[in-house]
């Protein structure tokens, strides 16, 4: 694990939207495209405005969402909405997003179409970056959850899978870990002193391998695919 730390959200922002644009270009350079899942929530505002200035062949880019809150697309809450707001614009506005809402009136309902879209329209995934909560969950893998089952199978699961029981805003569609272990590379992305204390926990105690209890453990444990952590600097 490479662990990245920034004086200010700022700096971060453009050292994270400068190295995953490189990489975005040497896959578009190789392979003709490149797919990427982004997080939701607060943190992403700025790495998202930077990232939509980088200069790319934007319209080789697929982005989707590492997970979703059950909302329409002009909702507060929406994270599709977050990413028309803040990454869908200079350049990035020629990239194609693929949303993981549909129409249906919950994600169980929603499932088997936002399953099949994924799979017509990425072979894999290239790069995603997760966010962290104060709770330990990354993507919309929180502690507890029944979803957790189905969401962090890695041995040929399904690519996305419902949530029902999330604490605030329950109904959500999350990425699966069957799916982000074929990425060729993960960031995770997370500010501020708390959210470091959460990722130390998550990394020392004893239970290191209590996915349940700390979800983004998921990340930490695996060697499947290599994880860059970009966070501010400690107290
Ligand atoms: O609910 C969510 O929370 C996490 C963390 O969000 P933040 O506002 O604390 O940065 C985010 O990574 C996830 O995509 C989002 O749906």
């Amino acid at each position: 694990m490479q662990d990245l730390r920034f004086s200010d959200s700022d700096v971060l922002a453009r050292q994270l939207a400068g190295d995953l644009a490189a990489r975005m270009r040497k896959g578009i350079e190789q392979r003709g495209r490149v797919c990427i899942a982004v997080s939701g929530g607060n943190t992403p505002k700025a790495f998202f405005d930077a990232l939509s200035r980088e200069p790319l062949a934007w319209e080789k880019v697929l982005i989707t969402l590492v997970d979703e809150r059950w909302v329409d697309a002009e909702h507060d809450a929406s994270n599709a909405r977050l990413v028309r707001e803040y990454l869908l614009k200079n350049g990035a506005q020629k990239a194609y997003f693929l949303p993981l809402k549909n129409a249906a009136a919950t994600p169980v309902d929603g499932f088997m179409e936002c399953e099949n879209r994924l799979h017509e329209q990425i072979i894999r995934l290239d790069y995603a970056v997760l966010g962290m909560g104060t709770d330990g969950h990354t993507a919309s893998w929180f502690p507890h959850s029944k979803a957790l089952a189905s969401a962090l199978n890695e041995a040929g699961g399904a690519w996305c899978c419902p949530v029902m029981d999330a604490p605030s805003m329950p109904q959500r569609m999350t990425l699966t870990w069957s799916l982000l272990a074929q990425c060729r590379h993960l960031f995770l992305h997370f500010e501020g002193p708390d959210k470091d204390q959460v990722f130390s926990r998550a990394c020392f105690a004893d239970d290191v391998h209590n996915l349940n209890e700390m979800p983004v453990r998921t990340l930490i444990g695996q060697s499947s695919v290599t994880l860059s952590l970009y966070r501010t600097q400690g107290e």
